[in-house]
């Protein structure tokens, strides 16, 4: 928790990375997010190594978190997950670790396909400065879509879902994590936040039906009803792809606001997150201890169920 920022002088943070802001209390209120929006291609070997260079590039940029998108080391589809797929540590995860470590950034690995006892995941892993492993979340929302005429897929036809939600704590701030449709549950948002999170990262890959109508809408809504940082990375738009990304790359604040937004093609964005901003909103508009936590069972309902 927050409890004296008053003070915000820039410096370096003890982990090294550059440009983050120190309350006098030493907590540290300020940092920058980058986010890549990664053109994925087939070759994974090439996905890597331009992911690995994004890294650097974000990390030169005076990051100190870097998230990448869903499903950055493989495209995006039924067809590919086994192909692609990887135990857990492996190729990709290699490429992530040592990233976050020259870099000494905290790296979100957006998600790889995961093989692990037979099944596949969707699964995003998360290293520390020191390149160690910090949590590995598989997708526990699985998105199964039908549209007529526009668009129908299935991830549960190949994929098995994650049973578990995963938080981690950086010396800047406490982050949710979720992939992609797992952004459509509010109640995971909701979870996170009231377990402290500031910062929900949804590494995903929406598509051109969902992503001009959902997209920015859930993220901005996801973000002001929880008053908390939201931020999402998208693989870069690929016309060509037979699951064409929506992109759109996007950080908003916890009052709602766009902040940092990418178009189609790749790219990074950033976004300075002001953690003494989210506890001004907090206080301005304080639902945080408004709720009304004993209201919110249904005790009497028309059909006498409870
Ligand atoms: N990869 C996904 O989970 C896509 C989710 C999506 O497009 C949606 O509309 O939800």
């Amino acid at each position: 928790m927050l409890v004296c920022c008053y003070t915000v002088s820039r410096c370096v943070a003890a982990d090294g990375a550059d440009g983050a802001a120190v309350t006098a209390c030493g907590c540290f209120s300020e940092f920058r997010l980058a986010v890549v929006q990664l053109q994925v291609r087939s070759v994974k070997a090439d996905n890597l190594s331009r992911a690995r260079r994004l890294v650097k590039e974000a990390a030169g940029q005076g990051s100190a978190v870097v998230l990448l998108p869903e499903c950055f080391n493989s495209p995006y589809g039924s067809s590919f997950f086994s192909k692609y797929a990887e135990e857990i540590p492996g190729e990709s995860t290699q490429m992530l670790s040592e990233a976050a470590r020259e870099h000494k950034v905290y790296v979100v690995g957006g998600s790889i396909p995961e093989e692990d006892g037979g099944k596949l995941y969707n699964s995003c892993t998360v290293f520390g400065p020191d390149g160690g492993m910090i949590l590995k979340h598989r997708k526990i929302h699985l998105f199964d879509i039908n549209v007529p005429g526009k668009i129908c897929f299935q991830e549960s036809e190949t994929l098995s879902p994650g049973n578990s939600l995963s938080m981690f704590e950086t010396p800047y701030c406490k982050v949710g994590v979720g992939i992609c449709y797992d952004m459509r549950f509010a109640e995971l948002a909701q979870i996170y936040s009231r377990k402290g999170c500031q910062l929900l990262v949804y590494p995903g890959a929406f598509n051109m039906t969902t992503g001009p109508a959902h997209w920015e809408l859930l993220q901005r809504a996801r973000a002001l009803d929880n008053q908390v940082f939201v931020a999402t990375a998208s693989p870069a738009r690929d016309e060509s792809a037979s699951y064409v990304a929506w992109g759109h790359s996007t950080v908003v604040s916890p009052w709602g606001e766009v902040i940092s937004k990418a178009g189609p093609e790749e790219a990074i964005i950033y976004a300075d997150i002001d953690l003494q901003y989210l506890s001004d909103i907090r206080q301005q508009i304080p639902i945080t201890v408004q709720r009304r936590e004993d209201l919110y069972t249904v005790t009497c309902a028309q059909d006498g169920s409870s």
